[in-house]
């Protein structure tokens, strides 16, 4: 059996892949806010009662929910493999001292429970944390610096870094510093977990490429069409690429379709302004209408042939996924006060689980109560300190499968 299968936004949700936020977010200071992408700290305690409260729904409703920190941890599965990972690690956390890279090292190699190890590169390593000798610091903003290795908070966005589509994976190459260090868990995953390292799954991108791709960006409407949104954090070269990749698997998908929304941090991804919640509905953020470009890319006998498509958002899902008829559920519901404040709060970022049945953050009950009058069942969960990272149940979650449709 293959451990991915992912042809759909909204197939029937078998196996779900989250993070438990842990002490990362504790690691948050206010002079490290916008290098860390977050806007706000969260109240960890909080944050983790309404993150079990996410995955007790999901497991109620018979969803197998895996954890990154335990799947990663698991994938250390010898003493070679684990000194393979802190070398990588430390590097990647670019720890330009050679004596205080040694002292990590050595303070790494001495943890002999792998959780424990996983948890503590999750969460950074602060200055008080160890008792190294400052002096040694030849770098001032080496010096200035609260940590030795940061934290890395985002990664209950586990949608981002990579992404399961088909029976591939795409590793993301991530926009930022602090979302790349993230992808170094997935690669480990998928390289030596009993579970998924010997399944021969595809590749579909690389997180060392030049220009990246975020999995916020990648939704799959069909079987044979992936929408990428070109974001603040996906450039169109890298849409280019992935579809190239895509069509060489030969896995059945035939278009990407690329929707530009421009670069803007209040949605940096296309998953923060437009979902699948039915086979023919979908949540979008009315503010991304009017500038909206959308270009198909086709491969053409081994070469991509991308073409603008000049029409409305309606109309171009109606042609490329065959239907009759779509229905936009706006957020807001046609007030654009309410639509700005409420898909800031991830109203639009909705996680289906079966055709017609999403989960939502209960904070938006505008655009909840549109959704619930379009026929869509929904489910909700509170989402007061998790939604200060920006984003909603779609951002917290990758689903590893997914029944077909
Ligand atoms: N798919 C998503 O939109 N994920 C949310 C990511 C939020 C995170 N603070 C970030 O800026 O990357």
């Amino acid at each position: 059996m293959n451990e991915i299968n992912v042809y759909s936004e909204i197939g029937k949700l078998k196996t779900v892949l989250l993070h438990r936020p842990g002490r990362e977010l504790e690691n948050l200071t206010p002079d490290y806010l916008d290098e860390l992408l977050f806007d706000d700290i969260p109240y960890l305690k909080q944050a983790q009662v309404e993150h079990d409260n996410f995955a007790n729904l999901l497991r109620s409703k018979g969803i197998e929910v895996l954890y990154l920190e335990n799947l990663a941890a698991e994938s250390l599965i010898n003493e070679e493999v684990k000194e393979q990972f802190i070398d990588q690690f430390l590097y990647e956390a670019k720890i330009k001292d050679d004596h205080n890279r040694k002292l990590l090292k050595d303070f790494f190699l001495n943890i002999s429970d792998m959780q424990k190890l996983i948890d503590l590169t999750m969460a950074g390593i602060s200055k008080s944390d160890l008792d190294f000798e400052e002096d040694s610091f030849s770098d001032k903003k080496e010096r200035d610096n609260l940590f030795f290795v940061a934290p890395m908070p985002n990664l209950y966005f586990t949608r981002d870094n990579f992404s399961s589509i088909g029976k591939g994976i795409s590793l993301n190459k991530m926009n930022s510093e602090t979302r790349n260090r993230e992808t170094i868990y997935g690669q480990y995953i998928f390289d030596f977990h009993p579970r998924f390292s010997k399944k021969d799954i595809p590749r579909l991108y690389d997180r060392r490429a030049k220009t990246s791709i975020e999995g916020g960006d990648q939704l799959i409407l069909s079987k044979e069409v992936i929408a990428v949104g070109v974001s603040e954090r996906t450039m169109l070269q890298s849409v280019k690429d992935f579809a190239q990749n895509i069509f060489r698997e030969d896995m059945g998908f035939k278009k990407i379709l690329a929707f530009d929304i421009g670069e803007h941090r209040k949605f940096m991804h296309l998953d923060t302004v437009f979902t699948m919640v039915d086979y023919n509905k979908f949540t979008v953020h009315p503010e991304i209408e009017d500038e909206l470009k959308v270009y198909s890319i086709i491969d053409n006998d081994g070469v991509l042939e991308t073409s603008e498509e000049l029409d409305s958002l309606e109309n171009i899902l109606c042609k490329f996924l065959n239907l009759e008829e779509v229905i936009l559920l706006r957020c807001g519901a046609g007030c654009d006060v309410t639509a700005a404040r409420e898909q800031w709060n991830d109203a639009s970022n909705t996680l289906a689980i079966a055709p017609g049945e999403v989960i939502v953050y209960d904070r938006n009950p505008v655009t909840n109560e549109h959704l619930k009058k379009a026929g869509i069942k929904l489910n909700y969960i509170p989402g007061s300190e998790l939604v200060r990272g920006r984003g909603g149940p779609r951002c917290m979650s990758m689903p590893l499968f997914r029944e077909d449709i």
